[in-house]
């Protein structure tokens, strides 16, 4: 077991909000080969460091929690007393870990740290941080103006179905839009749909083959949902059209969904042999009920945008003719509320869901990377591909 000694280590820019000084592992070079999981571990050690962006207090403290309970077990301590706020804080995170054995509590710290840093996690792999990028293609536009940042989906020639490079460019813009001057995010689409989905031939032209092209589509699923389920502003989705398969279930995970009266709702997974994506397995039950849910993720009911409305996926329906004028309005009057206060509001709310969301996008993707490989799925693909399908 290697010899790991700690030190206390400030994290994060100081605010009054921080009152946490995390262990940070030193850990001697002399040491025997470990465990996978110990490496891990100390790997989500250093990336806390690293972390760009003060994550909340609630993870602050899940974090403590987890690394006492990974390094000495079960809390051992003496309450605090009642005036003694951030250390009963802590000791009540740790405490509430119960007996979790020390292996499952270092795993939570590695799935967790790691959730929180998708940025980290993808330069440790030797990848460039999404700052680094240059947008790849053209079929995302983002423009921010009146408060407000506005990602437009722009190949209406494909119904704005996404495109791998498409993925890459969202995660970059909400990367940049969670630190801009406006104080919301809207998504929309050019043309007469919102997003007709994954683009179907993702797969099929995909370098290398269905194998890599599926362990590679679940690593860039995980990371893209993982910037929706963090994102720090409001997050608006001004349905246009038409929305198919991803650019539906990832409603979930808005804080507003505007739609207009010519809107439809679709999830043909089982039609594609796929599974739901994007947390829908967790939010859609949650949002409609399981019934309801059943019959679009299952069954790929297509709702009416009033419809939706009425199971709780949208907030609001408009009449087409005056969608954009009315929306436009609205928003740019949400867009004038105090920012600080919009975040703080959605933190709250947030945070009672984060660890859940990220614990099924990660199931998610690996359940989805599997069906990807399968027969059903590729026959369907091909089906598309080849004009023998339309969903
Ligand atoms: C290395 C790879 C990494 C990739 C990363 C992977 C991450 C994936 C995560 C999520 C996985 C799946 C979730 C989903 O989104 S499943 C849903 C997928 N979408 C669909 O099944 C819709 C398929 N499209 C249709 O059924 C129809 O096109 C339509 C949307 C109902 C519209 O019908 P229409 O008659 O009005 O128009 P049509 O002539 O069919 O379309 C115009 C052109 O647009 C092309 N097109 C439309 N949708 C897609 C699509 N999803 N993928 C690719 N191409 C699409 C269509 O082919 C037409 O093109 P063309 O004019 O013939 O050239």
């Amino acid at each position: 077991m290697a010899a790991v000694t700690l030190r206390r280590a400030r994290c994060w820019c100081p605010s009054l909000l921080q009152f946490f000084r995390l262990p940070v592992a030193q850990v001697h070079l002399s040491r025997p080969a470990m465990r996978a999981s110990q490496q891990d571990f100390e790997n989500a050690m250093n990336q806390v460091k690293l972390l760009k962006q003060d994550p909340g207090n609630q993870v602050k403290l899940k974090l403590y929690a987890l690394y006492k309970q990974a390094t000495d077990g079960p809390c051992n301590m003496p309450k605090p007393g009642v005036f003694d706020l951030v250390n009963k804080a802590k000791w009540e995170a740790w405490n509430s870990l119960g007996s979790l054995p020390k292996e499952t509590a270092r795993q939570n710290y590695v799935d967790l740290v790691s959730s929180l840093s998708p940025s980290a996690e993808a330069s440790s792999q030797g990848k460039h941080e999404a700052d680094e990028k240059a947008q790849k293609s053209k079929d995302i536009v983002v423009t921010s103006e009146d408060g407000i940042t506005k990602i437009v989906l722009n190949r209406p020639t494909k119904k704005n179905a996404l495109t791998f490079e498409m993925y890459q460019d969202i995660i970059l813009a909400l990367k940049n839009a969670s630190t801009d001057n406006s104080a919301i995010t809207v998504f929309t689409g050019t043309g007469d749909y919102y997003c007709s989905g994954n683009d179907l031939t993702n797969f099929t032209s995909a370098a290398g083959g269905m194998e890599e092209a599926a362990s590679k589509g679940a690593v860039v699923l995980r990371e893209f949902v993982n910037s929706f389920i963090d994102f720090p502003k409001p997050l608006v989705a001004v349905v246009n059209g038409p929305a198919v398969g991803i650019a539906v279930t990832l409603l979930g995970l808005f804080d507003a969904v505007y739609a207009s009266d010519k809107a439809t709702f679709h999830t043909p997974f089982s039609h594609l042999g796929q599974s739901p994506e994007a947390c829908s397995s967790y939010t859609f039950p949650k949002i409609m009920g399981s019934a309801k849910a059943t019959e679009m993720l299952l069954f790929g009911k297509k709702l009416t945008a009033r419809e939706a409305w009425a199971q709780g996926l949208v907030s609001e329906v408009f009449p087409d003719s005056t969608f954009e004028k009315e929306v436009w309005t609205r928003l740019k009057g949400y867009a004038k509320l105090p920012p600080n206060s919009m975040r703080i509001s959605k933190e709250l709310i947030r945070n009672n869901e984060k660890e859940k969301l990220h614990a099924v996008n990660a199931e998610e993707c690996t359940t989805l990377k599997a069906k990807w490989l399968s027969e059903e799925c590729i026959n369907a693909i091909m089906n598309f591909v080849s004009r023998k399908a339309k969903l």
